[in-house]
């Protein structure tokens, strides 16, 4: 396997494939110094096509989105044919597959997710970031049942701030906000909160609340912000869902709300915390064990560690941090 990908021999051992999409293959692979497992998204340029600013447009992104409900991204590489993104591993699969297995969620388990998914967003969002394509298909469930956010290609940081409004009409139909489809200009936080009710709703009902196979009919009912109300939705949820499905952006409840909202503190009694698990402080075990392991002082180690690089050495890092964080020995695995 690894004489098809030459670049990872000696550092990643790859496994199967966990799940592709369009012009990128992820395989399951373990990391060589760790044993941990992570994700390799695999992306072949020629294949790629006018789609390879998504891949640039991802991986500044990813580099800069550090927070415990997104995929965490640990190394990049890059060869004349291939790009390489290293990212966490999340065994459990797709929300989508989750809701599909269980018809629907009660309104409990679904205000646990919804509140990992209004974390994630507000700390995009807080970073400068728009995502575009929220939807169950792009939020991945970990060994924990914690969901981590994937697929940064269609985000956008808009130049000047998220005040500032985009062109753009991308996403999937059917999460996409009236004025992203009707080729307003738009800000990329109201359109994330509207895919964010349809994807309340999609949780609470297990379906869509606009659907349809023909586009123009599809784009007539997201515009009209017409929707079914199943009787098993409670009020409380009802009215969260059209907070959030208001076809008018203005009117549209804000992130700032949505952190705050009763609905999601309900047995919680807390806002949602959005802010990133992850310290900026680098961590003594874990740059102790990485300066052994190359026969480097603490200092030097410290210093290559902090450029960030998103080469072997940071994913190393990050994987010996993830080790530390489910209390698993700090160790690496190879002597030299
Ligand atoms: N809908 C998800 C299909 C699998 O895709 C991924 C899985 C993982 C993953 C799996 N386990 N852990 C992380 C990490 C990233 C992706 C991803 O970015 N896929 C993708 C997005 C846009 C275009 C093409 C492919």
């Amino acid at each position: 396997m690894s004489s098809q990908y030459p670049e990872l021999k000696g550092f990643y051992h790859l496994r199967e494939t966990i799940g592709s999409g369009g012009f990128a293959k992820v395989k399951l692979a373990y990391h060589a110094l760790t044993g941990e497992k992570v994700a390799i998204k695999i992306m072949d340029k020629r294949a790629l096509g006018d789609d390879l600013p998504r891949v640039k447009t991802e991986i500044a992104a990813m580099k800069e989105l550090c927070h415990q409900h997104i995929c965490k991204l640990y190394q990049v590489l890059e060869t004349e044919t291939r790009f390489y993104m290293v990212l966490e591993y999340c065994p459990e699969g797709e929300l989508f597959d989750y809701i599909v297995s269980k018809d629907r969620l009660d309104e409990a388990e679904a205000r646990i997710f919804f509140r990992q998914i209004v974390s994630a967003v507000a700390y995009i969002h807080i970073k400068g970031y728009a995502h575009r394509d929220l939807k169950p298909e792009n939020l991945l469930l970990d060994e924990d049942q914690n969901l981590k956010l994937i697929d940064f290609g269609l985000c956008a940081k808009p130049k000047g701030g998220m005040e500032n409004h985009l062109f753009t009409c991308c996403g999937s139909p059917a999460y996409a906000a009236p004025e992203l489809i009707s080729g307003k200009q738009y800000l990329g936080a109201e359109a994330d909160l509207w895919s964010m009710g349809v994807l309340l709703y999609a949780l609470l009902c297990g379906y869509l609340p606009f659907d349809d196979e023909k586009i123009p009919s599809l784009y007539r009912k997201i515009q009209s912000g017409k929707y079914e109300v199943p009787d098993w939705l409670t009020p409380e949820s009802s009215i969260l869902i059209a907070q959030m499905l208001q076809v008018d952006p203005k009117r549209r409840i804000s992130i700032q709300q949505l952190i705050n909202h009763p609905w999601l503190r309900k047995g919680f009694n807390i806002p949602c915390e959005f802010e990133s698990k992850y310290k900026m402080t680098l961590d003594e075990d874990c740059l102790t064990e990485l300066a052994v392991h190359y026969g480097q002082k603490r200092r030097e180690m410290e210093t290559k560690v902090s450029e960030w690089n998103y080469d072997y050495l940071t994913a190393s890092y990050f994987l010996l941090l993830e080790k530390k964080m489910k209390g698993r020995p700090v160790r690496l695995l190879q002597k030299p």
